[in-house]
């Protein structure tokens, strides 16, 4: 289905290692992957295989101990960290399991601290109104459900007009309702914006909606799975 389409992410070898001597940990071992731009990517497996590493890596948020990753034709591996901080501004959003909002800034105020440094951002009450949150722009984050939080984190993140949204279990503090919006959310960001969405996840259900599935276990890739039959994330099971 996906035929033509430029690869956004390619690893090759991609290993990192923390500690030294009997303390190391294997975080990946030697994962090759490629990722066509536009997709709705969920990355599963069990806690501590490797999965938030490698968004890490690819998000330009941490380092590789070998092998390489490209984002398009950049080499982020032979980055310097004035080149990841560049990579970062232009090309990506984050959205956390924590939403990590300014409490003493409204929602607007939140946004517009991306919109102000972007370089191409949007008006941050489109940014809203695309997560649905268009009559809240002036609510504090303490006045707000944590579903809407969480939107509001990610209008802050897609604010920009990011290539790339990452997202680290991004409805893991969210009940089933709430979290099956925010996904909603995101798949409307991959349909209006065009961003790659690559969510990490334990919630296997999340994978109903993804392009493609990639099932990580110690340290590598187990199984990649592209997936014809998406569903809408509002008839996803939880
Ligand atoms: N900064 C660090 N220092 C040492 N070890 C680390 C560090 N970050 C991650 N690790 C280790 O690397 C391995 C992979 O961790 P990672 O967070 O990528 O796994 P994960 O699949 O995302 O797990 P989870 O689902 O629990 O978030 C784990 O064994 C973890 O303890």
């Amino acid at each position: 289905m996906n035929v033509g389409k430029p690869i956004a992410f390619r690893t090759r070898g991609l290993t990192k290692t923390y500690g030294e001597g009997r303390s190391t940990v294997h975080a990946l071992r030697g994962v090759d992957l490629d990722i066509p731009q536009g997709e709705i990517v969920v990355l599963l497996g069990p806690s501590g295989s490797g999965k938030s590493t490698l968004l890490n890596i690819v998000g330009g948020l941490d380092s590789a101990t070998q092998g390489t990753a490209h984002f398009l034709d950049q080499c982020l591996t032979e980055m310097s960290s004035s080149a990841l901080t560049r990579y970062r501004r232009q090309h990506v959003g984050f959205v956390f399991q924590f939403y990590n909002l300014m409490p003493s800034l409204t929602a607007r105020e939140n946004v517009e601290l991306v919109t102000e440094i972007a370089s191409d951002p949007m008006d941050p009450d489109d940014a809203l109104a695309l997560v649905g949150l268009r009559e809240r722009t002036d609510h504090f984050p303490a006045q707000m459900s944590g579903g809407e939080q969480q939107r509001v984190a990610i209008a802050r993140a897609v604010a920009k007009q990011p290539d790339v949204l990452f997202c680290d279990e991004p409805t893991g503090a969210l009940d089933s309702a709430t979290g099956r919006t925010v996904l909603s959310v995101l798949r409307d960001v991959n349909e209006k914006l065009g961003s790659t969405v690559l969510v990490v996840t334990h919630n296997a259900n999340t994978a109903a909606m993804a392009d493609r599935v990639i099932h990580f276990a110690d340290g590598n890739i187990r199984e990649v799975i592209e997936n014809n039959s998406k569903l809408d994330p509002a008839a996803i099971e939880w």
